[in-house]
């Protein structure tokens, strides 16, 4: 078995414990020391790092075992790792921040199912390679989410779709609703801080940042200047006290990212101080007000909880025809909020085509083949109805369209009386007109939509 060091500059981590494999042996051993650098490999006791999952500013993750319970289930070890050239109080307040995030785990984790649990969190204290003195290293474990971070997710598959992006941002609100309410603020939103688990469901991590509110600054706290830059909101970066449209506007960063597949920095424009995402973003005017909203420089202008902005989702759009992987999961939490299908520009232009081209090819078969005007006039509206109605639910979608259009064109050449000249006229300039009618509607409620 490969145990993992955790001494932050080991030069050989990886340590080849073969005797590990055997289970009693791994159970029942004392300790075990890196051959490198003579560290502790087994932590607490207990944690047995196997793997480093990732090393940042303030600390490293390790993926580790429990060895303590049956099955030796995994975990996810966090060590603080401050950078040496920290001031004693810069120390001192990543100290404290590590703490903060044991506590609010401690405090929430078993509260809600996308919060990783609470294991452990103690201090080692062990001989420092500079011979004579000491070293202590605090450790945080935690719930092990099987999955993947959204920032990986985003470089892996690239941008998310609409959809994609509006199942995160529900699902995540509801978790800022959920810590919000019990006045925590998180202070880190960003894809990196959003695991989507095996299973879809989504996780909040990384609670090193948090404010936790208390009882003598009801709403905010002051911000200790630990944020992501891009995603951190105005008010945190210039120091001063944060609220929950703090964490609303780093979400809508977030989704801007997913959505854009660029960093935040670079749908800013600081030149004029204002967010251009519109230029590289197409998406349903309504979900761009509300991240406009979301977005705007002054706290008090912005949605002032993660409700609002449910609320103000769940009476833009109306139920979806694709339910989040981890819907059923989450319900119980949270509500039911559901949303529209949204359609892209593309989507309702290829709709329109679609239409437009049916359209006149059942006018011309009916017609044909129904004597009066009145019959095949109704007859047509109706399959028409039924087809745009299957469009607005996506039973009919994208090559589905493409299929049905060319079978339908097909079945009208077995009628006799067909001019065929006549039918590809007629049917591709009436896929014009709809296109160029859609795209002028669509034009106008864009326009309406960003000047109201
Ligand atoms: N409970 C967990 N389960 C699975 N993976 C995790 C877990 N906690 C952290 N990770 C992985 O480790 C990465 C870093 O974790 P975390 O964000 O907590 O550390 P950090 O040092 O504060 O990182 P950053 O500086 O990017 O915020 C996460 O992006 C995630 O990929």
């Amino acid at each position: 078995m490969e145990v993992y060091c955790t001494r932050p500059r080991c030069l050989r981590p990886k340590n080849h414990c073969p005797d590990l494999d055997d289970t009693t042996t791994l159970k029942t051993t004392p300790q075990k020391y890196c051959t490198s650098c003579g560290m502790p490999l087994l932590l607490d006791g207990r944690y047995v790092p196997i793997n480093l999952l990732k090393r940042g500013g303030f600390g490293a993750a390790f993926l580790a075992r429990d060895r303590r319970i049956p099955g030796m289930p995994l975990c996810v070890v966090k060590q603080l790792q401050p950078a040496g050239n920290l001031t004693p109080e810069q120390l001192e307040t990543a100290e404290r921040l590590f703490e903060t995030e044991a506590e609010v785990l401690a405090y929430i984790g078993k509260e809600h199912a996308q919060i990783p649990d609470l294991f452990a969190y103690f201090p080692v204290i062990v001989s420092s390679l500079q011979s004579g003195l000491t070293d202590q290293f605090f450790y945080l474990v935690q719930e092990y989410i099987d999955g993947q971070n959204l920032e990986d997710e985003l470089i892996q598959k690239g941008k998310f779709s609409e959809q994609e992006a509006l199942e995160v941002m529900q699902e995540v609100l509801k978790i800022l609703k959920f810590i919000h309410d019990k006045k925590i603020i998180h202070r880190d939103i960003k894809p990196s801080n959003i695991m989507r688990r095996q299973d879809g469901r989504l996780f909040l991590l990384d609670f090193g940042a948090v404010k936790q509110v208390t009882a003598a600054s009801v709403s905010a706290g002051s911000s200790t200047g630990i944020y992501t830059v891009g995603f951190a909101a105005p008010e945190q970066i210039a120091g001063n006290l944060v609220f929950p449209a703090t964490d609303i506007y780093a979400l809508a960063a977030t989704i801007l990212n997913l959505l854009s597949g660029e960093e935040p920095s670079q749908l800013f424009d600081p030149y004029i101080n204002k967010w251009t995402w519109w230029k590289k973003v197409n998406i349903n005017p309504d979900l761009s007000y509300i991240l406009d909203r979301m977005l705007l420089p002054a706290v008090n202008e912005r949605f002032q909880s993660a409700n609002e902005v449910l609320d103000a989702l769940g009476q833009y759009l109306t139920p979806p025809t694709i339910i989040p992987k981890s819907k059923s999961s989450t319900s119980a939490n949270t509500g039911n909020n559901t949303t529209k299908p949204v359609f892209s520009t593309w989507e309702l232009l290829a709709g329109a085509a679609f239409s437009g081209f049916e359209a006149a090819l059942v006018a011309i078969a009916l017609s044909t083949l129904i004597q009066s005007p009145i019959i095949s006039l109704s007859l047509a509206s109706v399959i028409l109805g039924l087809l745009i109605f299957a469009q607005t639910k996506r039973w009919i979608k994208k090559f589905n369209l493409l299929i049905i259009a060319v079978v339908s064109f097909a079945t009208l050449l077995f009628i006799p009386e067909i001019v065929i000249p006549q039918v590809v006229f007629l049917s591709v300039a009436a896929s014009l007109i709809a296109i160029a009618i859609t795209a002028l509607f669509r034009l106008i409620y864009k326009f309406l939509s960003r000047i109201m």
